[in-house]
């Protein structure tokens, strides 16, 4: 049985907090061995690179060979049958329309100075996405990341995929084909991150690197962070989802199931009013993992990382919502009082508003980004999106009027922060001593 919390019952805070502050994806076993993965693939490249694949991934190969050629990729794609090609390209789609929709405009902006400022927004030259595949393939991951980076213009996109036992998945090849990706390696984990950010003497390294994994990735990316950028923490999957009792409980019992099957790790959460609806929710849950395909992953992580919280009334319960600050959000209740809760949530990776938004729509086809903040880092970052993709230049432009007014307060200022040289830069086209 996961958790289970009353928040009427006095030692609710204790136990709430101390279920916030579990760790589920950093602790220092993790942290240690995904150091000393990193610091060896810097130091000797690819051997430790070929040596990973095969330790993890069972992959035996040279160099050479963990970068999928052309001709392998397009063979694996043709393979694909129509309906799932199709489901892929209607989901590319989506997900490219929306994303174009997060362009962001360049700013141009003339103050009363006569000050010219501006932003300008170029893409990255190059990024590293990882696509996960240790337990499961995930081509929608692919879609996720290639279609955003390729609407805001990326010129290389090197795709990372590990390969358990050396097998490359068709889908995964199709989506690559269909988004645009322009390499892709058949590598994975720590290792992975490492040599995208540090590049090997075959791989070449990236500016920066995005997308999802397990605990391994993630902490991977946290340590290369400042030698390249990354985007997000996006870890095991989570869930949260806030029912009334009007709900089917097999309806909502799948759809803690649908994040808890990613990952022992993953978070699956029921917020109810209405205890007899909770325990119907866990009965449906036990009963649905007799049947389904991952059951030990899903059982595992709903019984060690699972939590039912009863609350008196659903309408109030944003701020226990914000606390937790899950990936997804579901709000299964009747529109109206969906809307109401949802403009009271502050920290959410994705919210699904109502009874028919299954958060698996938004994980495949809804056209709305897969890859969300995990272990509360909602409170900080949102989803991946196309800004991902691009920096942020300043302009500024000063005329010589604009100058002689703005010139003298960055002079004292200059003067306060005793930097002569900076006042003297001012000064000099002032006309004046600094
Ligand atoms: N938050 C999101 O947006 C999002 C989206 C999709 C998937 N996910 C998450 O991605 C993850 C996918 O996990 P996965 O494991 O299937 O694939 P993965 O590709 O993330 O990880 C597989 C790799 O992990 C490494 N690894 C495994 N065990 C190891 C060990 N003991 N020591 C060192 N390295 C080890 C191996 O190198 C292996 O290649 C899940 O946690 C899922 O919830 C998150
Ligand atoms: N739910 C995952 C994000 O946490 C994304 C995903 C991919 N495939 C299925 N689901
Ligand atoms: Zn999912």
């Amino acid at each position: 049985m996961p958790l289970e919390l009353d928040a009427s019952a006095p030692g609710f805070e204790k136990e709430f907090s101390a279920f916030l502050g579990r760790n589920r994806d950093t602790d220092e076993n993790v942290d240690r061995i995904v150091a000393d993965i990193v610091a060896d693939v810097r130091k000797r490249g690819d051997a430790a690179l070929v040596e990973y694949t095969k330790k993890f991934d069972r992959l035996d190969t040279d160099a050479k060979g963990l970068r999928v050629p052309d001709a392998e990729r397009r063979a694996l794609a043709a393979r694909v049958p129509a309906e799932q090609r199709r489901a892929l390209e209607l989901a590319a789609r989506r997900i490219e329309a929306f994303h174009r929709s997060l362009l962001p405009k360049d700013v141009e902006f003339t103050d009363t100075t006569g000050t010219r400022l501006g932003a300008r927004y170029r893409p990255l030259d190059s990024v590293g996405v990882y696509v996960p595949g240790g337990t499961a393939a995930y081509p929608s991951s692919v879609l996720m990341n290639v279609v955003p980076a390729k609407v805001a213009g990326v010129k290389r996109i090197a795709m990372v995929v590990p390969t358990p036992d050396g097998v490359l998945n068709p889908l995964v090849m199709l989506a690559a084909e269909i988004a645009g990706a322009d390499e892709i390696w058949r590598i994975g984990g720590a290792q992975a991150v490492a040599a995208l950010a540090y590049g090997t003497e075959t791989i070449g390294p990236v500016d920066k690197i995005t997308g999802p994994g397990n605990a391994f990735v993630a902490a991977a990316k946290r340590r290369v962070f400042g030698q390249v950028g990354i985007d997000l923490i996006a870890g095991p999957s989570e869930i949260l989802v806030v029912a009334d009792r009007h709900n089917d409980p097999a309806w909502i019992a799948a759809d803690l199931l649908s994040q808890a099957e990613h990952d022992a790790s993953s978070q699956s959460v029921l917020i109810a009013d209405d205890k007899e609806f909770a325990r119907a929710v866990g009965r449906a849950v036990e009963s649905e993992l007799k049947v389904l395909p991952r059951a030990g992953i899903a059982g595992a992580s709903w019984r060690d990382n699972g939590a039912i919280i009863l609350v008196p009334d659903l309408g109030a319960s944003a701020p226990i919502v914000d606390r937790i600050a899950a990936e997804h959000v579901e709000l299964a209740m009747e529109p109206a009082a969906a809307d109401a809760l949802c403009r009271e949530i502050r920290h959410a990776g994705a919210i699904f508003l109502g009874r028919h938004t299954p958060e698996a729509i938004g994980d495949y086809v809804a056209g709305t980004n897969h890859v969300l903040p995990t272990s509360r880092a909602a409170r900080f970052s949102g989803g991946l999106g196309v800004a991902d993709f691009l920096k942020r230049t300043s302009i500024v432009s000063c005329t010589p009027d604009a100058l002689a007014e703005l010139g003298p307060a960055a002079l004292a200022l200059a003067e306060a922060e005793g930097l002569g040289a900076h006042g003297r830069s001012i000064a000099i086209r002032l006309n004046r001593r600094s």
